[in-house]
């Protein structure tokens, strides 16, 4: 029997109910809701499912927040003064809500286009494709829709295809190879498109890890060699048109819980970064490229720089497209700040954990919101205890 669908007219989205349930782990959503881009756009009344509460769609003050632009420019002119005042203007962003821009970042635009060109043809194909492709439970990898298999209320409005970069993987078809096994031979040049961007990514993010050294005072090596070996992941995000689009969100209000978040968003707009109680846009600049802390790189620095609490915000008329690079340590390695960061006496806010505990948390126990990091906490505190955390 084939599921009912709940169609109707021109281009976007269909959201049906499944005709069997499926067997799913623990707190992985029965609904049967599917969301695919390329199938027929559903009208009428929002489905319950994707409505979010009030409080997490309110006070949107239309303003663009005025962070600043950070040229890196100066990291191949080696100017030992330039590159002091960029770590001050770092610092300073940091300390408050942790995130600026940078421009010059030395990343090819044509790249960053076909970057752009590449999510249309991953989020284009058939959906029976893309559930072929559909993240396993407890994994981060493959296609969501909506991340219905996961949760059942508050769905974001989007699509997701993520894959991780192993920063030090011999291999240089790593990637490649990913698309090829999970998409088929007829995304091999995508997963080219891919490699080279994640390529990049890393590159900028050592360069940018150097200036966060350099912006808190510590060895200016410390957390580039951090990160050297670390498992990155990549993320493809696709935002169909949605007319209640004052009802929903296409990512909810959230800090990253990796360490560094590089993302490059289209010009229709929508990121939203939160500051002095109030959500600003963030204007799409195509020549920059987004950084946001992230929970990771919180406790790296103490506590000192903020990880950045954000949002995406859906259009009614237009498609919206984000490239996201989540920046993470090896899986293995022990969070905890550099021992000449912290002052005589000062205590530490996080205890050690490592990165594939948080990672886990995220995927299995707690949906990433603007506590993760606390609740992460919390449960490693009491993991022996019945009484864990969780938001599912
Ligand atoms: C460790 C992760 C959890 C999320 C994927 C990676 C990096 C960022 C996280 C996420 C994007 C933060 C917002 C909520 C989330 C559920 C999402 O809307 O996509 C998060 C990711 C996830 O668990 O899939
Ligand atoms: O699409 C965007 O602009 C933001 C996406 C985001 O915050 C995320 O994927 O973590
Ligand atoms: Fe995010």
């Amino acid at each position: 029997m084939s599921p009912p669908l709940m169609e109707s007219s021109a281009s976007t989205l269909v959201i049906y109910p499944a005709s069997q349930p499926q067997q799913e782990p623990k707190n992985e959503n029965n609904g049967g809701i599917v969301f695919g881009s390329n199938l027929q756009q559903m009208q009428g009344e929002m489905p319950k499912e994707f409505l979010w509460p009030s409080r997490d769609l309110v006070d949107t003050t239309q303003e663009e927040l005025k962070e600043p632009l950070v040229d890196l420019a100066i990291f191949k002119n080696g100017d030992e003064k330039a590159i002091a005042n960029a770590a001050e203007l770092v610092r300073t962003a940091c300390l408050k809500h942790g995130f600026f821009q940078v421009i010059n970042h030395g990343v090819d635009p044509d790249l960053i286009d076909a970057a752009y060109h590449e999510i249309d043809s991953i989020f284009k194909l058939p959906l029976s494709k893309k559930m072929g492709a559909k993240r396993k439970p407890g994994g981060v990898s493959g296609y969501s829709g909506a991340h219905a298999d996961r949760y059942s209320s508050k769905l974001p409005w989007k699509e997701t295809f993520s894959f991780l970069y192993d920063h030090q993987s011999f291999s240089n078809s790593q990637i490649v190879d990913n698309f090829k096994s999970v998409l088929g031979e007829d995304l091999q040049h995508t997963g080219r498109v891919y490699q080279k961007y994640c390529e990049a990514m890393k590159d900028l993010s050592l360069v940018i890890m150097e200036l966060l050294a350099i912006s808190l005072g510590v060895d200016r090596g410390h957390y580039r060699r951090f990160f050297e070996d670390g498992d990155s992941i990549m993320r493809c995000n696709y935002y169909p048109p949605c007319n209640s689009a004052n009802l929903t969100l296409g990512t909810g209000p959230h800090t990253d819980p990796t360490s560094l978040t590089i993302l490059h968003q289209d010009q229709v707009g929508g990121l939203e970064v939160f500051v002095d109680n109030k959500w600003f846009a963030v204007r799409p600049r195509s020549e920059a490229l987004v950084i946001n802390i992230g929970d990771t790189f919180m406790a790296l620095s103490n506590g000192r720089y903020k990880s950045c609490l954000h949002r995406a915000l859906v259009n009614t008329y237009r498609e919206r497209r984000s490239l996201v690079y989540f920046v993470c340590p090896r899986e293995d390695k022990i969070v905890r700040p550099p021992d000449n960061l912290l002052c005589r006496n000062e205590e530490r806010k996080y205890p050690d954990f490592t990165w594939s505990n948080l990672f886990e948390f995220t995927q299995k126990h707690y949906r990433a919101d603007v506590a993760t990091l606390q609740s992460f906490i919390e449960w490693q505190q009491c993991s022996n205890s019945k009484s864990k955390p969780s938001n599912f």
